[in-house]
């Protein structure tokens, strides 16, 4: 007898991104794929190529992303990627450096430079597809998040030329030039809709938008000049796949994230959950300026401090039941860490913590 993969669209996962009954939490960590672990660290090395080389190849890219499915028995797979891959495939000259990010040679800083970047559907993205059509046999039902950097934190790596604690290169322009940031930001909006449709269109069930460094804009400035371009890449997505909007230090900006559009909305550490999901629980924002709609109830995502990842184990059994509790407060809940893995995290640990999730989360 031939054995019939889960659905995908049926997981723990997906019911769970959408408000409805499921048996248990699931689970899945930021940065799951990567240097956390030994496996991945070795097929690197054997490679010999470099982050964005390996992130062209669907054999390499397909086995980096089964890695912690196989490991720690997540409910999800998260795409082997990069929020730079899609800017790199407009033509814009980036590098991800080891232990800093990415780094872009020539920043974009005048009109002229706009020019640089290359429009969405001249962009070859064929190696993503490719990658994806030959990841979701070998998934097993296991759902795939595909994901893609925000308009804002993509703007920062390019607009910066690399990592930015202050944004001020970014937050200068935007006051001094509004023309030229809602040109770049159409422009990266674009980019990321194409790269999110893409994974979408080859068998991805669901879609992470990470506005990683939205957190350093009061939420005035995030409202005048970010909400409306997130909000194009999310409602032009549609409700197809659950999306999930995600950004660190954003406790000010929580309710402005979920009315740009996202089904459920990833909170850091600094937030309990029960307080995300009352401030989440809003009407999607309306681009053609018409009266919003009535509220809609989302899911929440996280929280784990990822700093406790090291700390004796006990304080992480507390901690998870912690964020467990306060996550019954919203309509669905995907536990999560507040944000990605730490290199130095020991993947034991994650492992278990797997495993409690599972266990103690039983409906
Ligand atoms: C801001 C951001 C980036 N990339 C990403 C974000 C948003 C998520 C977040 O907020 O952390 C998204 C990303 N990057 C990577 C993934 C893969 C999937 C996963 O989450 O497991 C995802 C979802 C692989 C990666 N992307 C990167 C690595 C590490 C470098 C490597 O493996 O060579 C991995 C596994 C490189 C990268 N790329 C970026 C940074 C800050 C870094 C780390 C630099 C460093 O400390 O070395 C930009």
């Amino acid at each position: 007898m031939t054995s019939i993969a889960a659905d995908p669209t049926d997981s723990v996962f997906v019911r769970a991104c959408r408000g409805e009954p499921v048996e248990h939490t699931p689970v899945w960590f930021m940065r799951q794929a990567g240097r956390s672990l030994p496996e991945y660290r070795e097929l690197r090395a054997e490679a010999g190529l470099s982050m964005l080389e390996t992130c062209r190849r669907p054999d390499l890219v397909t086995e980096i992303t089964l890695q912690p499915v196989r490991r720690h028995g997540v409910d999800a797979a998260v795409f082997y990627s990069d929020i730079v891959v899609p800017v790199a495939a407009a033509g814009v000259g980036v590098e991800i450096v080891a232990g800093t990010g990415p780094v872009v040679a020539e920043p974009i800083r005048s009109s002229a430079d706009l020019a640089r970047v290359g429009r969405a559907e001249d962009a070859d993205l064929s190696f993503v597809e490719e990658a994806i059509r030959l990841l979701i046999p070998k998934l097993e039902g296991t759902p795939l998040i595909g994901f893609a950097g925000a308009p804002f934190t993509l703007a920062s790596y390019l607009i910066e030329g690399g990592p930015s604690r202050s944004h001020a290169k970014t937050k200068a322009l935007m006051h001094g030039d509004p023309q030229l940031w809602h040109g770049l930001a159409e422009r990266l909006a674009e980019i990321t809709s194409t790269f999110l449709r893409v994974q979408i269109d080859a068998g991805a069930s669901a879609v992470q938008l990470f506005d990683s460094w939205a957190g350093a804009l009061s939420e005035a400035d995030y409202r005048r000049f970010v909400l409306p371009h997130s909000a194009a890449v999310l409602q032009e997505i549609g409700p197809v796949v659950p999306r999930i909007h995600f950004g660190v230090g954003t406790a000010h900006l929580l309710t402005a994230m979920a009315e740009a559009g996202a089904d459920v909305v990833g909170v850091d550490w600094r937030t309990p959950l029960d307080q995300a999901a009352a401030l989440v629980n809003v009407a999607d924002l309306r681009l053609d300026g018409s009266e919003p709609g009535p509220a809609r109830p989302r899911a929440v995502q996280g929280n784990l401090d990822p700093a406790l990842l090291s700390a004796p184990w006990e304080v992480v059994d507390h901690e998870v039941r912690r964020v467990l509790a306060e996550g019954e407060a919203a309509p669905g809940h995907v536990f999560n860490l507040g944000h990605g893995v730490p290199p130095e995290a020991d993947p034991a640990v994650l492992t278990r913590i797997v495993e409690l999730v599972h266990k103690i989360s039983v409906r």
